[in-house]
């Protein structure tokens, strides 16, 4: 029986505190997230992931050795796995940490598939994200497809597949869902689930991953596409005050602004004292959402007098996300 083959696509996590450097080479290696000159990117990468390892490292230990992103992305899998069935096959392909695309894919050739689409864990897109990801695919997939030709898979790296696989099989990539409705409801949910009753009297502070601004200015969607994601989750939430900010810079250049610590020091000078902090680029737990959120700006919350900080968890597996990845697979199936 053929099968709907589904990866998801994310950014992957170090799982022990020795993957913690060769993760950050990883990242630094490649040209869709940081654009140094091509021909020193590798050895400056090294260089910079030796050097940020030992920053890093202290997030890790806080979070108990390890990023939890790789767990729960697998448990996504399966949810969404038994949400569709056995018609698809769902597989997760990371960017910078086990399991990588070609582990997804080896995976995926051990079925007879018809089609394959691609399904990002980011709802907002950016070449930096979404888009290094779908181009990591091209380059492997390429690997196993000779482009014109029909290819034993059995002969490349040692993959014994019984199926035969064209140039032309279908490939759909998911951009974006960062309006879809299915989504925004089930940000809207997960977030009056964790709200306590008296939520009017909060302030709701969005937080997202930033980015050097050149991206935005070069076209990246990004920004607009998280402006949209807070404002249709607050036509939810009439009346209460909001923000949305920036966290997570990496390096000297300029980034997108209003950095969170920024905004949690100006909102305790006037005088708020119960902040809801809701991450909103990110649907699992990682150093962001773990180390940055809960444990630097809690913190710094508390320090700031801010007396009650409710940090939303992302969304994992609830229901209604899973609902919304489901008929996003259905409706390019
Ligand atoms: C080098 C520049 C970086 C850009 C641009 C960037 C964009 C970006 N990242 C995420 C989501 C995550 N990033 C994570 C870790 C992480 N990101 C960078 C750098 C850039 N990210 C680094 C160096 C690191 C490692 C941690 C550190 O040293 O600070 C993670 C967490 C991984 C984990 O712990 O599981 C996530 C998630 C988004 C959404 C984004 C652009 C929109
Ligand atoms: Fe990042
Ligand atoms: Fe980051």
């Amino acid at each position: 029986m053929k099968k709907i083959g589904v990866v998801l696509l994310n950014m992957g996590g170090p799982d022990s505190l020795d993957a913690i450097q060769p993760f950050l080479y990883n990242l630094f290696s490649d040209h869709d997230i940081i654009q140094i000159p091509k021909p020193i990117q590798k050895p400056v990468a090294f260089l910079i992931s030796k050097i940020r390892s030992k920053k890093t490292r202290k997030y890790y230990e806080i979070m108990g050795g390890k990023s939890p992103q790789k767990e729960q992305t697998l448990k996504q899998a399966q949810a969404l796995q038994e949400a569709l069935g056995d018609d698809y096959k769902v597989v997760v392909a990371m960017r910078y940490w086990h399991p990588f695309t070609d582990e997804a894919l080896q995976e995926l050739f051990n079925y007879d598939l018809e089609k394959i689409i691609l399904l990002p864990l980011y709802p907002q897109y950016s070449r930096t994200t979404t888009g290094s990801s779908f181009n990591e695919f091209d380059r492997q997939i390429k690997k196993y497809i000779k482009a014109g030709k029909y290819t034993v898979l059995s002969t490349l790296k040692g993959v014994k597949s019984p199926y035969y696989y064209s140039s032309n099989i279908p490939i759909k990539k998911i951009n974006c869902y960062y309006n879809n409705i299915d989504y925004i409801n089930a940000m809207v949910e997960n977030i009056k689930e964790n709200l306590p009753q008296d939520y009017q009297n909060y302030y709701f502070l969005f937080s997202a991953h930033s980015l050097p601004e050149k991206i935005i200015l070069d076209g990246d969607p990004y920004k607009h596409q998280t402006e949209e994601t807070v404002r249709l989750i607050m036509e939810n939430f009439k009346g209460v005050r909001y923000s949305l900010v920036y966290q997570s810079k990496v390096g000297p250049v300029k980034w997108l602004e209003p950095f969170t610590d920024q905004e949690i020091e100006r909102l305790s000078k006037e005088g708020v004292k119960n902040l809801v902090v809701i991450p909103v680029s990110f649907v699992s737990e990682h150093s962001e959402t773990l180390y940055e959120l809960d444990y630097q700006y809690g913190n710094l919350a508390k320090e700031l007098g801010i007396e009650n900080y409710i940090r939303i968890p992302t969304l994992k597996t609830h229901p209604k996300f899973m609902q919304a990845l489901k008929n996003l697979v259905l409706q390019c199936s």
